[in-house]
């Protein structure tokens, strides 16, 4: 009962993933950056710590983003009217996508700056 229970959670998780993925163009820009970093780090050798950041990194990302998306899904379920609430919500959620997106590039910089400077130099 309990598995039957957890593998349809999965289901519905899944297949908001695909919802998500289907519908939000950021998110598809997303994995396809995060495909070219992946690739980048293996060509540089990264150690398994430096690989476990990058993870930690896309994948908080991508989750904001299906976060935001999700909750712009639900501001516009409750109005399709300008309301300067649905506008706080909406902006506050896009804000903390970029608040992490800033956080992600210094990180990003981080790692990458010497490693790339070595391969190259
Ligand atoms: N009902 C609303 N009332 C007031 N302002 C709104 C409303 N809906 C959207 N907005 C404002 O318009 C902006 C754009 O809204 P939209 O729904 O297109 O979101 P978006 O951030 O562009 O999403 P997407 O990632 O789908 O492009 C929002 O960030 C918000 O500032």
């Amino acid at each position: 009962m309990a598995a039957r229970r957890f593998f349809r959670s999965f289901k519905f998780a899944w297949s908001g993933i695909k919802t998500a993925l289907a519908g939000e163009q950021n998110i598809k820009i997303h994995l396809l950056i995060s495909l070219v970093v992946l690739g980048t780090a293996y060509v540089l050798d990264f150690s398994v710590v430096r690989f476990a950041i990058l993870f930690i990194v896309i994948g908080v990302v991508i989750s904001l983003e299906i976060v935001n998306t999700a909750l712009e899904r639900v501001v516009d379920l409750v109005t399709e009217e300008f309301h300067p609430l649905a506008k706080q919500a909406k902006d506050m959620a896009a804000g903390a996508v970029l608040v992490f997106s800033l956080i992600a590039v210094i990180i990003g910089l981080l790692l990458f700056v010497k490693p790339v400077l070595h391969y190259l130099f």
